[in-house]
């Protein structure tokens, strides 16, 4: 048995089938026997969910690790998931190069940068409106310059990769993220430069928008199934 945990039952569409129970109601979605919960919905569900499913003895995938800007929920959710003995995992999802920042924070590192440039689609509702016309945009503009813990609260829909960065490598408060707006772009784009004892690296990455949802990619949910399959795998690569 699987199971789905959404707001309201009557927005979904679709047949899951059976074997997959679809509910709006907490305690139903913890009573099915599962290990591992995807959260794939937003700061609010980390918020509501989170400590609940780490709690419940299951493994917890976040993908909305913005929502980690919020200390208080982050100690929470560490707490319940070493009281119960379980793991939060953070997938690459729309980036590349955690595992390597995440190594290279073994030794010391000097600094971790962010820039994410999308196009012009991804940015309709959030706040970019506030500070561009998106509709007269002719050239790449900046938006954003600030911390990552800054930038996921800023962004909660479209920047949480700074969020994943930073618990890779310095943190919140020292990752420095900046966000642009570029009609030029078909592709969401993130580039990422971390130096430190290790030596450099500099990655970017382009990732295909989602037609659903222009804001992010399929990359995102690629790699939340790597991680799944990784899971019931006897070979586990790239972390
Ligand atoms: N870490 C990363 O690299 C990335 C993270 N994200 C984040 O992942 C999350 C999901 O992304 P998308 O699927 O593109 O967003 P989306 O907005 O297309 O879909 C989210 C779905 O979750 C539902 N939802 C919202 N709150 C909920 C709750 N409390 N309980 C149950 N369902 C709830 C919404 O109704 C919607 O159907 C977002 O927070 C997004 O910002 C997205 C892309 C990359
Ligand atoms: O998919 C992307 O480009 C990144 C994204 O939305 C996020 O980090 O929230």
């Amino acid at each position: 048995m699987k199971a789905v945990l959404v707001r309201r039952l009557s927005s979904v569409d679709q047949e899951l089938g059976d074997g997959v129970l679809v509910t709006d109601n907490e305690a139903d979605f913890l009573g099915v026997d599962v290990d591992l919960v995807v959260e794939a919905a937003g700061h609010g569900a980390v918020q509501a969910h989170g400590v609940n499913v780490l709690q419940s003895g299951r493994d917890l995938i976040v993908v909305s690790v913005g929502a980690f800007c919020d200390q208080s929920l982050y100690e929470a959710v560490w707490a319940a998931a070493e009281k119960a003995q379980r793991r939060i995992i953070v997938p690459s999802a729309a980036v590349a190069g955690l595992d390597r920042i995440a190594a290279g924070a073994q030794g010391r590192l000097d600094s971790v940068t962010l820039t994410t440039r999308k196009p012009v689609a991804a940015w309709r509702g959030t706040f970019a409106e506030e500070v561009v016309n998106l509709d007269t945009l002719t050239e790449a503009t900046e938006v954003f310059k600030g911390t990552a813990r800054e930038a996921s609260r800023t962004f909660p829909e479209s920047v949480n990769v700074s969020a994943a960065l930073s618990l890779a490598g310095v943190g919140l408060d020292e990752t420095i993220v900046r966000v642009m707006v570029d009609p030029d772009l078909d592709r969401n784009t993130h580039q990422i430069e971390a130096v430190g004892q290790f030596g450099k690296v500099s990655i970017q990455v382009e990732n295909t928008p989602s037609k659903k949802n222009p804001k992010t990619g399929y990359i995102v949910a690629m790699s939340v199934l790597k991680v799944i399959k990784g899971n019931a795998s006897p070979l586990v690569i790239g972390i």
